[in-house]
């Protein structure tokens, strides 16, 4: 609880409040009137759906004590008129959380794909080095023991502050985090104080947003750019392989640990031994070395465990250690995962949903198999339509056959998705099957021995977004029950 005097001053506004109203007594922030109560303050937030300046009534009539806002309201509590609305959240909640993140070695990691999977491997390798951990990503948010849903990958500054907050209370000293490109963008990391950066890579994705590979960096590189600029704790993990990799380096006064395979770096992996049970790979890290036998697959496995090797010795973690936990890391729910119910043939259930995972995770099946590889795979809608072809393409292209078929089309006609992938495809190996759980079955149904069938673009998803109902579906469900189907 704050006084509303004490809780602006952060903003440095120029409020006309009356000395009662100054000391009004804030008992919350809330940015949704939904989950407005007695002395909340409430923040108008301009959204992409609606208008959070047209609840202020409503959150007044919940109790709301005070209002934010971006422009004048006719309303009957104090009003505080600020130009960025998202900005002043950031800046409050942190204020009024007694700034947590500063309490916690707090990792970020970023990039276009890998960032969940880095996150699990990491929080694993703290956990063994009895760090009490906290985790913010796609799957769901962790404290300790304790996992809550989530709606976006990294939530709003308010969500965020809150959870840390939480952090705090449960005595967590390190939280792993993915920071998407969109959190960058909105602000939402605001009032974070990074210790530790992580970059995995980027490829084209989100470029409905972003429109150009340019500004899709420069929203990653926001991550790096707000390291502090004092070095001291504070440090910046980078893949020098990828290309983006040097530019971010300049970016930062932060300590730099480049990882990677093809070039120089201080953590690299060398020898890498690929199976279907796994990867062994000699582990160099500043010099030192050691093997590791790694239960993850292929090639984007260990530059994820790479970047995990990084920000544990970043955060203290000796290689020895570090080399124990990665030995037994388990497979990431919807990465990679195979579904097995003692069929003669390989299902693999994994989140590739852009094409450069697409294009890594078949180069891994078809460089482990000698049979025959089917690829089970759609877009989802109100996302970069520009990706489609070239999923599509890759595809057609990888696999023996291909079976195109629908993601969560969210707004958008599902049939329209698929012309889009498939209207420039030459090739013939593939058809269009617009239901998911007739495109699993036709591809199962059709497996022999040896073959792989790889359904790709919705991972650990219980759901499918259709026209903003989300119906349950889950494809390593669905996958089972298909071959379970074969064997009766
Ligand atoms: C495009 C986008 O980023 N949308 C985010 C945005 O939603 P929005 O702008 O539609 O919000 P809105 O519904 O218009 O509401 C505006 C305001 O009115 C308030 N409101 C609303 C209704 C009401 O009754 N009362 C009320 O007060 C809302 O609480 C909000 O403050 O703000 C919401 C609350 O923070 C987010 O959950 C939502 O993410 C949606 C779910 C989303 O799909 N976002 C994607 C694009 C995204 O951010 N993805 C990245 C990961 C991408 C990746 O790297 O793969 C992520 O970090 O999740
Ligand atoms: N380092 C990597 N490089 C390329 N592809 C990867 C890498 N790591 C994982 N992938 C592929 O990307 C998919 C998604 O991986 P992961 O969930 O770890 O990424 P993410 O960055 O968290 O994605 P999102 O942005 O949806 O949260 C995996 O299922 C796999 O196909
Ligand atoms: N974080 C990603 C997840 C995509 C998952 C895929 N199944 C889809 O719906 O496109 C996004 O929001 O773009
Ligand atoms: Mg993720």
């Amino acid at each position: 609880m704050m006084t509303l005097n004490e809780l602006l001053r952060p903003l440095r506004t120029q409020s006309e409040l009356t000395p009662e109203q100054d000391q009004i007594k804030i008992k919350q922030i809330d940015m949704d009137s939904r989950n407005v109560a007695e002395g909340s303050l409430f923040i108008c937030i301009k959204g992409y759906t609606v208008d959070g300046h047209d609840f202020a009534e409503k959150a007044i009539e919940s109790g709301a004590a005070a209002i934010i806002a971006e422009r004048s309201l006719d309303v009957s509590v104090p009003l505080i008129i600020v130009d960025d609305a998202k900005r002043a959240m950031a800046r409050l909640a942190s204020y009024f959380y007694e700034e947590p993140t500063k309490k916690l070695n707090l990792i970020g990691v970023t990039g276009t794909n890998g960032k969940t999977s880095t996150t699990h491997i990491l929080d694993q390798i703290l956990r063994d080095a009895k760090h009490k951990t906290g985790m913010i990503g796609t799957m769901y948010t962790k404290i300790g023991d304790q996992t809550f849903d989530t709606a976006n990958t990294t939530p709003e500054s308010l969500i965020l502050q809150q959870t840390f907050k939480s952090m705090n209370e449960a005595n967590v000293q390190t939280a792993v985090m993915e920071v998407s490109s969109h959190a960058l963008h909105h602000g939402r990391v605001r009032g974070c104080d990074f210790d530790i950066a992580v970059f995995t890579n980027l490829t084209p994705d989100h470029l409905d947003y972003h429109e150009t590979m340019d500004k899709y960096l420069f929203a990653k590189s926001l991550l790096f750019s707000q390291l502090g600029n004092t070095y001291e704790g504070k440090t910046a993990v980078i893949n020098i392989d990828d290309l983006s990799g040097p530019r971010l380096a300049q970016l930062t006064t932060a300590d730099i640990i480049t990882y990677g395979i093809r070039k120089p770096a201080d953590i690299r992996a060398r020898d890498i031994k690929s199976t279907p049970e796994g990867t062994t790979f000699i582990l160099e890290a500043f010099g030192e070395e050691v093997t590791v036998t790694f239960s993850l697959i292929g090639l984007f496995s260990v530059y994820n465990a790479l970047a995990a090797v990084a920000a544990a010795l970043a955060s203290g973690i000796e290689l020895k250690q570090i080399k124990a936990s990665l030995e037994h890391v388990k497979g990431i729910a919807g990465r990679f995962e195979p579904v097995q119910c003692g069929q003669p043939y390989s299902v693999i259930v994994d989140y590739a949903h852009t094409a450069d995972s697409l294009q890594n995770v078949l180069d891994t099946v078809t460089e482990l198999t000698n049979g025959h590889v089917t690829v089970v795979v759609g877009c989802g809608g109100d996302r970069d339509a520009s990706k489609r072809p070239v999923m599509a393409n890759i595809a057609v292209k990888q696999a023996d056959r291909a079976i195109f078929t629908s993601d969560n089309p969210r707004s958008e006609d599902p049939e329209l998705i698929l012309k889009d992938m498939t209207k420039d495809l030459l090739a013939d190996n593939y058809e269009t099957v617009l239901d998911r759980k007739v495109a699993i079955y036709r591809a199962i149904e059709a497996a022999e021995e040896g073959d792989v069938v790889l359904i790709a673009g919705k991972g650990h998803e219980t759901y499918q977004d259709i026209a903003g109902v989300k119906h349950h579906f889950d494809d390593k469900e669905v996958a089972a029950e298909a071959i379970k189907g074969r064997m009766t």
